[in-house]
C-alpha cells in the first residue's frame, strides 16, 4: 500500500539534521516513489521565519484540541484516554446518535466521558449542543448558563457523519437561537459544507461560505463562530478579511498534511477519507501559510473521528480521520517543514483560549525531534482503529 505522502521536493532541504527518509511513510517502494508522486508540489517553499530549523526540542503551553469526537461507549472508553493524556482540555463535538441536544444530555455525556478518563487525568471536556431545527432559545440559555456547555454546533442535515438530526434551514428556523447564543456569548462552531448533492463536493465549503457564513455574518456581526476544520483558500481568506474578532477556524492535521491525491494513491484511502474532504494542493498550501502566519484566528482542532476499522475499509466508507494520540506530533511537522516552529504555540495552546474567552492552561508540553512509527492500529472498543498515517515514520515527539 503507497502512502498518502505529497512531501515537497523542496523540503528536503530543511531537513538536514535528520535523513529525509526518515519521514517518509515507509511504502515498500522507498523513497523514489515518494518523491515521483503526483502531487504536482515538488517545487514549493513554504513561508516561515527562517530562524528555527535547527530546533530539536521544544517547550510550549500544554495544547487544547477544539475539535474532538470522542464517541460513546466501549469506543469512548478507548479514545478518551488518548486525548487527555496530551490535551488539557477539548471542545466535544455533539455527533452522537442520538445526538446531544440540549443540557441534560450534554451533562450525562460528560459524566460519561469523566468516567472514561483514568483517575489522574486532568482533563477538561467542554461541551457542545448540536442544532437542531427544533433547538429553543432555553436550550441554549440553560447550556450557557450551566457554565458547562462552550459552543453550539451546526450540522447542516446531511453534511457529515451523523448530522441526519441537522439544520435544514438555518435562517428559516434557527435564528431565534442564534440571537440567543449572542446574548449569551456563545459562539458558534460550523461544519462548513453545503449538503445539497448537486454542488461538487470539492466546492460545498467555498459555497457554504458565500451562501450561509456571508450572509449570516450579515444577519448577526455579533455571533462568534468558528469555522472547523477549514480545507480550502477561500475559507482561509475569509477567515483573514473577517477581523473584528467574532470569525476564526480550526485546522486539521490532514488538512495540512495531505491533499486530495492521498486519497486515491497507489488505489483508494479509506484512512485518508474524511469530511471536508481533502483538497488540492494549492488549498493545502494556503492552510499552511495560514497557521503559520501566527495569525491568532487559526487554532488547532484535530477532528479526530475515530471509526471502527470495518466501517471505513467497507464498500461504504465512513468519513473520518482519527489523529488524537498523533496529532501533536504532526502539526510539529508541519510548522517545521514552513520553518515556522516558533509560531506553533499560539496555534496549538493561545488562540484557542484566546477566542473562546477562557484561560491560557499554566502547565506545559515538551515536543522532541526523534524518529518514532505511528502505532498501526489502537484498540476500539471489541474492535480496533487505524490511524492516519498508520505504521509510518514521523520526525516529532511528545517527550
Ligand atoms: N470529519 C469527519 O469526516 N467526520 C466526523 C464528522 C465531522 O467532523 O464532520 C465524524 O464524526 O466522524
Ligand atoms: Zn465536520
Ligand atoms: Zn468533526
Amino acid at each position: 500500500m503507497l502512502p498518502a505522502m505529497f512531501k515537497p521536493r523542496a523540503f528536503a532541504a530543511s531537513f538536514s539534521l535528520v535523513p529525509t527518509e526518515g519521514f517518509f511513510p515507509r511504502s515498500g517502494k522507498g523513497r523514489l516513489a515518494v518523491m515521483n508522486s503526483t502531487s504536482g508540489a515538488s517545487t514549493l517553499v513554504e513561508p516561515g521565519t527562517g530562524q528555527t530549523n535547527g530546533i530539536q526540542r521544544l517547550t510550549i503551553i500544554q495544547p487544547d484540541d477544539w475539535h474532538l469526537h470522542l464517541r460513546d461507549g466501549d469506543g469512548l472508553n478507548a479514545v478518551a484516554p488518548l486525548s487527555a493524556g496530551i490535551f488539557r482540555r477539548a471542545i466535544i463535538m455533539p455527533n452522537l446518535k442520538p445526538p446531544v441536544t440540549d443540557l441534560a444530555a450534554a451533562l450525562a455525556y460528560r459524566d460519561r466521558i469523566m468516567k472514561a478518563l483514568p483517575s489522574n487525568a486532568e482533563f477538561e471536556p467542554l461541551m457542545t449542543l448540536y442544532l437542531t431545527d427544533v433547538t429553543t432559545r432555553k436550550d441554549v440559555k440553560d447550556a450557557s448558563e450551566s457554565g458547562l456547555v462552550k459552543a453550539v454546533k451546526l450540522y447542516p442535515a446531511g453534511a457529515t457523519t451523523n448530522s441526519q438530526a441537522g439544520v435544514t434551514d438555518l435562517f428559516g428556523k434557527c435564528l431565534p437561537v442564534l440571537e440567543e447564543m449572542v446574548e449569551q456569548g456563545l459562539p458558534l462552531l460550523v461544519h462548513g459544507e453545503v449538503a445539497d448533492q448537486m454542488v461538487d463536493i470539492f466546492d460545498r465549503e467555498k459555497v457554504f461560505i458565500e451562501t450561509v457564513l456571508t450572509p449570516l455574518r450579515q444577519k448577526l456581526p455579533d455571533l462568534k463562530i468558528v469555522l472547523e476544520h477549514i480545507t480550502t483558500e477561500d475559507a482561509v481568506k475569509y477567515v483573514e478579511s473577517n477581523s473584528d474578532g467574532k470569525v476564526a477556524a480550526t485546522v486539521t492535521p490532514q488538512h495540512l498534511l495531505m491533499n486530495r491525491n492521498a486519497l486515491f494513491q497507489g488505489g483508494l484511502q479509506p484512512h485518508n477519507y474524511c469530511l471536508p474532504v481533502l483538497k488540492r494542493e494549492t488549498h493545502r498550501r494556503a492552510l499552511v501559510a495560514a497557521v503559520t502566519s501566527g495569525s491568532s484566528r487559526f487554532f488547532l482542532g484535530t477532528d479526530s473521528a475515530p471509526h471502527e476499522r470495518h466501517t471505513k475499509e467497507a464498500p461504504c466508507g465512513c468519513a473520518g480521520i482519527f489523529s488524537a494520540p498523533i496529532a501533536l506530533p504532526l502539526y510539529a511537522e508541519v510548522f517545521d517543514q514552513a520553518d515556522a516552529l516558533d509560531k506553533l504555540e499560539g496555534f496549538t495552546s493561545l488562540n484557542g483560549p484566546d477566542f473562546y474567552g477562557l484561560p491560557r492552561n499554566s502547565n506545559t508540553t515538551t515536543l522532541v525531534k526523534k524518529r518514532w512509527n505511528v502505532p498501526t492500529e489502537y484498540g476500539f472498543g471489541p474492535g480496533t482503529v487505524v490511524p492516519m498515517w498508520a505504521g509510518h515514520a514521523l520526525n516529532w515527539n511528545i517527550e
